[in-house]
């Protein structure tokens, strides 16, 4: 299996406390990878680390081999998409603008949008279910709305790796189950973190499980996500059952 995006020993600290410490971790091409933990564990930050938004105080990064700090920005961008948790709402473009944005690294500087970019954005607006929403103002969409054009931005980018902070926040149930169906079942390499335990058994290829910014646990949902690490890591007393194709987890009550 080829390794695509590889974490080494990561570490991250500020004002002199350290909130990502030896984390490894690797994706293999096409791989829905969950990033699991409690409020605060690390995964946000990881996904910042992973993305080459934040430089990592030691260890590093590499995407299909080649450290991620020695590519340029544009040559990143080419590469991977990220969508983080809270998109700014008061960005005064048009819908069909936003997500036009991740076209940008794939044409020359000041060049205008083809068709083949005007094609790629409305293909990635079906993707997500915003295509009633292209000629709105992005500023007067709902917080689900929004999230889904950040999410058709970043397939427009059309990434080799797309990493995803917490991305079914806003969404309503049926478009929790589309998303991460359609996260899963395109061919890009995929990290997502995540809350809802269901939803990660169901969707992730494998899952790494943070606490206190370490990865605690890391491979297939069903052999890490036990009653016992769930009670260890997120202190509550869950009952975990064997599906045909996963586990089914229903959280009974706190510890
Ligand atoms: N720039 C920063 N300055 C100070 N503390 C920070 C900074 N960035 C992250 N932290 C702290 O690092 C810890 C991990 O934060 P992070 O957002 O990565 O966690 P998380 O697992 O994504 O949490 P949540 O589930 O609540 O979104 C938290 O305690 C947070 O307050």
């Amino acid at each position: 299996m080829t390794a695509i995006l590889q974490a080494h020993d990561l570490r991250w600290s500020v004002r002199g406390r350290t909130i990502i410490r030896d984390v490894s971790m690797s994706t293999h091409a096409g791989e829905t990878v969950g990033v699991l933990g409690p409020n605060g564990s690390g995964k946000s930050t990881l996904i910042r680390l992973l993305a080459g938004l934040r430089p990592c105080e030691s260890g590093q990064v590499l995407l299909e081999g080649r450290p991620i700090g020695r590519l340029s920005k544009r040559a990143l961008a080419r590469k991977v998409a990220v969508v983080e948790q809270e998109a700014s709402s008061s960005l005064e473009l048009g819908v069909e603008d936003v997500i036009g944005l991740g076209r940008i690294p794939h044409r020359p500087a000041w060049a205008p949008a083809t068709t083949a970019d005007r094609e790629r954005v409305a293909w990635a607006a079906g993707q997500t279910d915003v295509l009633e929403c292209l000629d709105r103002s992005y500023s007067t969409l709902s917080g689900g709305e929004r999230q889904r054009v950040q999410i058709a931005r970043a397939l427009a980018q059309e990434p080799t790796v797309l990493l995803l902070d917490e991305p079914t926040n806003h969404l309503d149930i049926r478009h929790q189950l589309e998303l991460l169906s359609l996260v899963r079942s395109t061919p890009v390499t995929s990290v997502v973190a995540l809350h809802d335990l269901n939803l990660a058994a169901t969707y992730c290829d494998r899952v790494f499980v943070l606490a206190g910014g370490r990865v605690v646990a890391g491979g297939p949902p069903s052999t890490v996500l036990t009653a016992e690490l769930i009670a260890d890591v997120y202190g509550v007393r869950a009952r975990v059952e064997p599906l045909e194709h996963g586990v089914s987890i229903r959280v009974i009550e706190p510890l």
